[in-house]
Parts: structure tokens; sequence; C-alpha cells
């Protein structure tokens, strides 16, 4: 079955060679995109949608969620905002909360999450364990995580559980909790933080990671300066995330990370060393009254950037990636199509999505182009600037998820 997509006010592709098109049209064939042009030339197909001049971008890749919870922390929350700060220790309430759910409640909770993220755009999403933390509960959450999210984060390292010691519970997590996340999970993770994991134990936990095959990622520099970005950058981890407080030298690394990467692979195509990704969280910055992540002044030294929700009970209960794309352009300093582009080709590259490979399948994800993933985003609206211009309104006209429409 074929789909045509015509009459497109603007066609934001995040494609280095198309750009942004006018009155412009997609085709898509299956789970592809087949065509792309003026609507002038569109070839004939099965189906036709008229998108009557509204906005057509990419579907949002959500690279950072920790979906697998139970429970809620509005108690927390309502705390935070009188006042309190924020602190790794809430991470055990929803550790409590969850462990008690049954894989029934676990797995509603984490599709009706991904269904909500669907319904407002995101068409590609990571999501993490971290609310086990113990061997049977990281293997549950990895294996629950793996029928929910296209990509799943084993994240045993989120917070040392009362009663064991954290060098000891470090070894587990590079040991038998390892062993039993690993039929499901293709990256791992570590919040590398005071009140979370030393160094030393981060770089455990990363070691035995990358040496289990996992594909790494960092949870750094969130509630202070660290070392979780040149952790990131020396282990080669493909993103770390948060990254609001940052030395210069943690700056330089992440841009120095993408030295050996072609500049046509930044237009979708993918080529040479890849460098870590630096993640920002803006709906998580607020929700935790924290300084806003630098992403203008990284975009400014050349990093590579991605925008993602981060969502979870304690810091960050949104899924909306347009609340996050709003606040990057409003409070952060990104234009409109910075952060669009943050918030779909960077969190494909943040996953290593970014490109696709015909042949196995896996299709690019996070830009349109032709042969890549049939993942769109239609608005309510002319342009995507209206993402910014009309800030917390629904704007969210139609979502196709690998060519099937979802909204
Ligand atoms: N910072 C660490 N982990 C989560 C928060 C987890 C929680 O508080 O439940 C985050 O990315 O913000
Ligand atoms: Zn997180």
């Amino acid at each position: 079955m074929s789909e045509l997509i015509s009459n497109i006010g603007e066609l934001m592709t995040q494609d280095g060679e198309l750009g942004t098109l006018r009155d412009a049209a997609v085709v898509l064939e299956g789970e592809r995109i087949a065509w792309i042009g003026p609507t002038a030339q569109a070839p004939a197909a099965d189906t036709r949608t008229d998108a009557q001049g509204r906005a057509v971008l990419p579907g949002w890749v959500d690279s950072h969620t920790h979906l697998i919870f139970a429970g809620d922390r509005t108690a927390e929350f309502e705390a935070r905002m009188a006042g309190e700060s924020y602190s790794a220790g809430g991470i055990a309430v929803t550790v409590g909360a969850t462990r008690s759910a049954s894989d029934y409640d676990l797995t509603r909770l984490g599709l009706g999450r991904l269904a909500e993220a669907v319904s407002q755009g995101t068409t590609y999403l990571e999501t993490k364990t971290g609310y086990g933390l113990d061997v049977e509960q990281e293997g549950r959450s990895a294996r629950i995580a793996s029928t929910v999210a296209d990509e799943v984060t084993y994240l045993g390292a989120h917070l040392v559980p009362a009663g064991i010691d954290a060098d000891d519970y470090t070894a587990l997590v590079c040991g038998d909790m390892l062993d039993a996340v690993r039929p499901y999970a293709a990256w791992a993770d570590v919040f590398c933080e005071t009140g979370a994991f030393t160094p030393e134990q981060s770089r455990e936990v990363l070691t035995a990671c990358r040496d289990a095959g996992l594909g790494l990622r960092v949870h750094g520099n969130q509630l202070g300066p660290g070392a979780g970005v040149a952790l990131a950058v020396e282990f080669g981890a493909a993103s770390v995330d948060h990254v609001n407080f940052l030395a210069d030298d943690d700056v330089a690394r992440l841009a120095q990370s993408w030295s050996g990467w072609d500049a046509a692979a930044l237009a979708g195509r993918g080529a040479g060393q890849r460098g870590t990704v630096a993640t920002v969280l803006p709906a998580c910055d607020l929700s935790t009254r924290a300084p806003l992540a630098p992403a203008r002044m990284l975009l400014d030294a050349g990093v590579a950037l991605a925008i993602a929700s981060n969502c979870n009970p304690g810091t960050s209960y949104t899924s909306s990636m347009a609340f996050c794309v709003a606040t990057a352009v409003l409070q952060m300093g990104l234009s409109v199509h910075e952060a669009v582009r943050a918030a779909t080709y960077g969190g494909a590259l943040a996953l290593g999505r970014e490109s696709g490979l015909d042949e196995d399948g896996a299709r690019a994800v996070g830009t349109l182009a032709v042969g890549h993933r049939a993942d769109l985003h239609m608005l309510k609206a002319p342009s995507a600037t209206h993402l910014a211009y009309r800030p917390g309104v629904p704007l969210t006209a139609g979502v196709w998820r690998e060519g099937v429409r979802k909204v």
C-alpha cells in the first residue's frame, strides 16, 4: 500500500540535501518513504491525504525516557516547588512502587505512556530500566521495556539501594544484573553524580557494559560539575545527558569527539568516527528548577545536540517533546529549526539511528528522505515556528509511525 500526502505547506525534512520545502508532497510505501518533491509533480498512490497547507516534520525521536515505573511523586514535586532541591534519593520511592507492581500493570503503564507520547508526535523512543535495582527486578524491567520501546537501556546504576554496600552493588550491576538484562537491552547507562555513582564506580559499570557489547550512555553533570562528560567521551558513549554544569574542557571534549565525523554525515548519511551527543532535557531543568543546560553555547561550540523529554516520575513527568522544543527556543536561545533538529535528527544520532541500511531493514529515523522510515508528524499549523509561537497548544494533527497512521 502507498499513501500520498500532498499540499504540505512546509516540509521540514531535516535532511541536509532536501532542507525545508514548500508546497511539497511525500509518498509512503509500507514502512518507508518512497518519494519527496513538489505537490505538482507527485506520483499517484493508493490513497491520498490532503495536508491543506499544514507543516510536516519528522516524528520526534525521544532518546531519553524512564517509562517503566509505577506510582508517582506528586508530594516530592510539591515540596520542590516549595523550595526543596532535587536529590537522587527520591528514586527509591519509585523503586518501591515499581517492585510491588505486577508485570501486567507495569506493561500497561508503559504502553499507556508510549501511547501518550505517540499522540503528541513521538515516533521513536528509548526507555530505561532503573526502578528495579535488583537482579530479578532489573531483568523484569528490561523485558517489559523491550515490549514498550524501540530502544532499551539498562540503568541498574541509577541509585545504590538501601541495605547494600555501594561497591558490592556496583559489582552486582556489572555481574549478575547485567547478565539478566542482556537479552533485552542494547544500551547501558550510569547516573554519575554525587548521591548516585562515583566516577570510579561509573567507570566500572561502563567498562563491564562495554565489554558485554552494550552501547553506552551517561547521566552526567546534572546536579553539579563532575566527571560524567569526561567519562562519556573517554568511553565513546553515544550520549551524555543533562549537562547542566559544564567546565570549559567538558565542552571542548564534546566538540572534539566529533572531529572524525564526516560533515556529510551531519546531513543524515553518516560516515567516520562517531562522537558523544550532548542531550539536553529542558522539561527536567524546569521541573527541578535547575539552571538550564547551555544548549546555545554547546551548538556554537560545535557539539552535536539532542533534546529529549526525560519522561520520569521524579524530575520530568512529561512526554511532550513539543514542550521541550518550545522551551529550547524560548528559554535556551535555539532557533526553531535548531530545536526541531535536536529533537529529531539529534535524538537519532544519540541512538545511532540517523542513517539506514536498506538491506537489513534498519531504516534511518529523525530525518525525512527516500528510504528512511516513514515517521512523520503533521502540525495543525502552517509552519514549525508555531511550536514556539503557540507554546502549550496541542498542535499535532497527524502522526505516521513506520508508515501507519496513528493520529
Ligand atoms: N537523574 C537521574 N535519573 C532521572 C530521575 C529519576 C528520578 O528521580 O526518578 C533523570 O534523568 O532525571
Ligand atoms: Zn534520566
